[in-house]
């Protein structure tokens, strides 16, 4: 975990998120704990708990925008899930411990990535060495050393060679039930079959990059991946778990088993600190950080039970997006939307200028549709752009296409007058 004090980690995350300045302290405030924790002897150590955060305001305003951001500054390991998911019926039981199972997967990609990157290099040297062999079967030496002057000097690429590879198609099939139980059916039974092999004609080009795959898992240690996966997720990993406002007792009319009352009881230990099976090993859950989010528009924290309440000490309201908001919003952020398309089209041939007025029309239009037909907060600046850019995106080789404020009415206009229309629009 990065060494960020909560004033930097605030500045990190507006290079990403428009306003919100609440609920980015409070993030970097809990971050920064999670650090503090690490600094402490053994025993205290263990006796502090995260403080999990409680994040109440409307849909797209950020929320998991926020949350998601700080893991990657971190490089903590991250998972969203939706509480409603556990309610659903036909669930055979609640299968609330799959979240933190996802976890120790997601933090296993992100390892193996890591260790992946680490031996890249050695990888390479390997796979080369092989390309060789397949170019140049029982060369001598000086065959060889030619031979890979050429491949060097990149002569070779399309050659066609031909290669021994594993065969990547999916042997086995996962069984209902095997994942809860925290195993693998398919790692186990190719852990105990030989692995296939089959040769396969294909380029050099190709043959390196297959080639450089194979050489990198072997030269990376899987136990360890695990080890640190498991170690990773749970000194540093963040479940987001969404729409916690939906599984307060109140809302609930379809029965016991599938009450939203039902689920917080099933969270609960998992918040509090339990050990969970997973395909890599026991994972406790003790220092995970939960961010809890909703809109609470019909229901309040105070329906959550109590022993939940108590888990989410850090309270933050997120604010609802003005059109001033929404112009920063398409225009700040690093990769913000407008640079995105602009981007984009430039691949086709098209330079994309937006001038301020087609920004602050855009901006207008979204607030407008999201206070008209629903409030979907910057989610609608997806779709709105969409529209007005449909004309140019269809096209290829524009040349220079400006995108003021008449460019923006004349594309909407039509369509945000009419609401019905803009239901299905916009
Ligand atoms: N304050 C903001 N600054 C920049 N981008 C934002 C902001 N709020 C939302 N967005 C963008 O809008 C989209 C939706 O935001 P996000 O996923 O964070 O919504 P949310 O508040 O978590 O809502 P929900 O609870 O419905 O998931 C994302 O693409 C995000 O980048």
């Amino acid at each position: 975990m990065l060494n960020l004090t909560p004033l930097e980690i605030v500045e990190e995350l507006d290079k990403y998120i428009i306003g919100q300045h609440k609920a980015k302290r409070s993030v970097a405030v809990a971050l920064r704990n999670h650090f503090r924790r690490r600094q402490l002897a053994g025993e205290i150590q263990r006796e502090v708990t995260p403080k999990n955060i409680l994040m109440i305001g409307p849909t797209g305003v950020g929320k998991t925008e926020i949350a998601r951001r700080l893991a990657r500054l971190a490089r903590a390991p991250f998972v969203k899930v939706e509480a409603t998911k556990f309610t659903e019926t036909g669930y055979v039981g609640r299968d609330v411990e799959s979240m933190v199972r996802d976890l120790v997967q997601a933090s296993y990609v992100m390892v193996q990535e890591e260790q992946l990157e680490r031996v890249s290099e050695r990888a390479a040297k390997n796979a080369e060495e092989h390309l060789l062999d397949a170019l140049l079967p029982g060369g001598t030496e000086e065959g060889r050393a030619k031979m890979r002057e050429l491949l060097e000097a990149g002569k070779l690429e399309d050659r066609s060679i031909e290669i021994e590879v594993k065969d990547e198609r999916p042997q086995q099939m996962m069984m209902p039930g095997m994942e809860e139980m925290g195993l693998n059916l398919q790692e186990m039974m190719s852990n105990l079959l030989p692995k296939r092999r089959v040769r396969r004609k294909t380029t050099v080009r190709e043959a390196r990059e297959a080639l450089r795959g194979e050489e990198a898992e072997k030269l990376i240690d899987h136990d360890e991946v695990s080890r640190e996966a498991i170690s990773r997720a749970e000194n540093s990993g963040i479940i987001f778990i969404d729409e916690i406002d939906k599984v307060t007792g109140s809302d609930n009319t379809s029965g016991p088993d599938v009450s939203g009352e039902g689920v917080q009881r099933d969270l609960l230990p998992i918040v509090e600190g339990t050990q969970v099976n997973t395909r890599y090993g026991q994972v406790k859950t003790d220092h995970v950080l939960f961010i809890a989010a909703g809109a609470f528009t019909a229901s309040k924290p105070s329906d959550l039970i109590p022993e939940l309440q108590g888990r989410f000490p850090i309270r933050v309201e997120l604010e609802e997006l003005s059109a001033s908001d929404f112009q920063l919003i398409l225009t700040k952020p690093q990769y913000s939307l407008t640079k995105q398309y602009t981007e984009l089209l430039k691949v086709d041939g098209t330079r994309l200028r937006f001038d301020d007025s087609g920004i602050e029309a855009i901006a207008e239009y979204s607030a407008r549709v999201n206070a008209d037909v629903e409030d979907i907060g910057a989610r609608r600046l997806h779709t709105v752009l969409e529209t007005v850019l449909e004309d140019v995106s269809f096209a290829t080789n524009l040349g220079d296409v400006v995108i003021d404020r008449a460019y923006v009415e004349k594309k909407l206009e039509d369509i945000a007058s009419d609401e019905d229309l803009s239901r299905y629009v916009l």
